[in-house]
Formats: C-alpha cells, sequence, structure tokens
C-alpha cells in the first residue's frame, strides 16, 4: 500500500534528522542575524548571530522564551548554517536558547574551516564542546555550571534581578579564572531599579564592570 511506504519513509527520515541533531550535524535553527554585539567585552563588534533552539533552564525573566523547545525550530544541517554565516561577518556569536544542550564541536570546526572567529553564549547547564575563541558564561541558578567551563570562560556575565544576584554573583566568580572578566547586567525588566545598586555595587567593587543590553536601547536584534 503506498500510504504504508510513505509512512515508514517518513518514520526513517525523522530518525535519521534525530540522530544528525545528536551527532550535532543538524541543529534546531531559531534565527540569525547580523548585528552589532550588545552585551559584555565585545559589546559595539559587529558579528552575525546563530540562535539555536532548545532551553530547559527556564529562567522566569529570560528575553527569549520562544527559543525554549527545540521542537518548534527546523534541524538545519551545519554546513549551510557556517555557508550562510561566513557571508556576513568573522565573528560568530552561537546563542540560543541553550546552545550546549547541543553537541557544539561539528559547528565550530565548520566555522573555524573558514577561519570565523567563535564566540558562545551560555549558561554553562551543560558540559562544554565545540572549540571557542570567546565563551561568556552566564550562570543561573535554576542550573549550575559544573566542570571545566569556569577555567575556560572568558568573560562571565550575571544578571542582577535582585540583591540576592550580587551573592550569587561572587560565589560564582570565585569559581573562575584568574583572567576572566567579571560583569554584571541588569535583568531588562527591573534596570530602573537594579542600575543604581549595580552602579554602586561596582564603585564599591572595582573588580566588577557594568554590562547592559545596548542594543536594546539601540533598537537592533
Ligand atoms: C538568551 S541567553 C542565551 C544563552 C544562554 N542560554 C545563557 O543564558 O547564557 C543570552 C544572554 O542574555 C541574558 N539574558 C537573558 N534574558 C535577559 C534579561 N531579561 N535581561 C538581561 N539579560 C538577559 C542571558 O543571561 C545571557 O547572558
Ligand atoms: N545585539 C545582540 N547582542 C547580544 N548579545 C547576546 C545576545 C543573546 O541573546 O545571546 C544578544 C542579542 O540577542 N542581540
Ligand atoms: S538559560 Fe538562557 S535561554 Fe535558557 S532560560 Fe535562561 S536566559 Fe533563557
Ligand atoms: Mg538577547
Amino acid at each position: 500500500m503506498p500510504e504504508r511506504g510513505i509512512f515508514y519513509l517518513c518514520a526513517m527520515v525523522k530518525e535519521d534528522v534525530l540522530a544528525l541533531v545528536d551527532q550535532g550535524l543538524m541543529l534546531p535553527l531559531m534565527e540569525e542575524f547580523y548585528t552589532i554585539q550588545g552585551e559584555g567585552f565585545h559589546k559595539g563588534t559587529a558579528a552575525y548571530f546563530i540562535r539555536v533552539g532548545g532551553c530547559d533552564v527556564g529562567c522566569h525573566w529570560c528575553d527569549v522564551k520562544e527559543s525554549w523547545n527545540a521542537e518548534t525550530h527546523p534541524p538545519t544541517g551545519i554546513d549551510h548554517i557556517v555557508t550562510n554565516a561566513a557571508k556576513y561577518s568573522d565573528t560568530i556569536v552561537i546563542t540560543g536558547g541553550e546552545p550546549l544542550t547541543w553537541d557544539m564541536g561539528p559547528l565550530t570546526d565548520a566555522l573555524k574551516a573558514k577561519n570565523l572567529k567563535t564566540h558562545i553564549e551560555t549558561s554553562g547547564a551543560y558540559p562544554l564542546s565545540g572549540t571557542w575563541d570567546w565563551i561568556c558564561l552566564s550562570p543561573k541558578k535554576n542550573k549550575l555550571p559544573e566542570g571545566i567551563i569556569y577555567e575556560k570562560a572568558h568573560e562571565l556575565k550575571m544578571i542582577v534581578y535582585n540583591k540576592h544576584d550580587f551573592i550569587f554573583a561572587e560565589e560564582q566568580a570565585a569559581k573562575t579564572n584568574k583572567d576572566c572578566i567579571l560583569y554584571l547586567q541588569p535583568e531588562w525588566s527591573v534596570r530602573d531599579k537594579v542600575v543604581p545598586w549595580i552602579v554602586e555595587y561596582v564603585m564599591q567593587n572595582p573588580k566588577w564592570k557594568v554590562s547592559l543590553q545596548t542594543h536594546k536601547y539601540l533598537n537592533i536584534p
């Protein structure tokens, strides 16, 4: 029966796609855009962003909750992602969602093969995979980072939503390497309240720097 044949074909294709996602050869792609890095050390620098779907960390203030369900984002071959990204910039920021949900090895190998710089925005909730020129670690209380990412992170970007977040920020900073650059970034919805706290804290504790989501002030992606 032809219907039966099509059913088996679809089932096989879906399994194959899941296997490729499992190997990091395909990734659920939510969006990609050329913009200015708005946050942290590289703020103000043009970069191509690749937003990979899938995150189960569950930050209640997350500004990209549409990314969470990986099934709503089409599995996309990494060759396609890389060929496109290379047209725009020599610096590629991989974000999400939580990119370390997936094996970042194949994607970053393919980006490096084209001499592109690889940057990641991650909560560190899952083991570090991939080869990175820049790691921005932004730990979350719900699902703490584990392992070598504290040694590898170039910047630590702690989000401040309430006063306890300063204590959490210090706990996380104590786990990082000595060269890691430390940032406090206001949670966007409460920025008017927390910015004065952050300013005062940074003046009292100058090992920290302020990071703002400057792209939101510039009205760019
Ligand atoms: C959307 S997350 C994706 C990458 C990864 N899941 C993570 O949390 O690092 C990108 C960056 O935005 C920050 N972020 C998310 N929602 C925010 C908000 N409402 N205000 C300020 N920063 C936020 C995160 O802490 C992270 O540094
Ligand atoms: N311009 C711009 N800069 C960013 N830096 C980190 C972002 C992210 O969502 O990971 C982001 C973003 O979404 N847009
Ligand atoms: S870890 Fe990142 S993507 Fe996931 S909920 Fe938190 S801020 Fe959003
Ligand atoms: Mg963002």
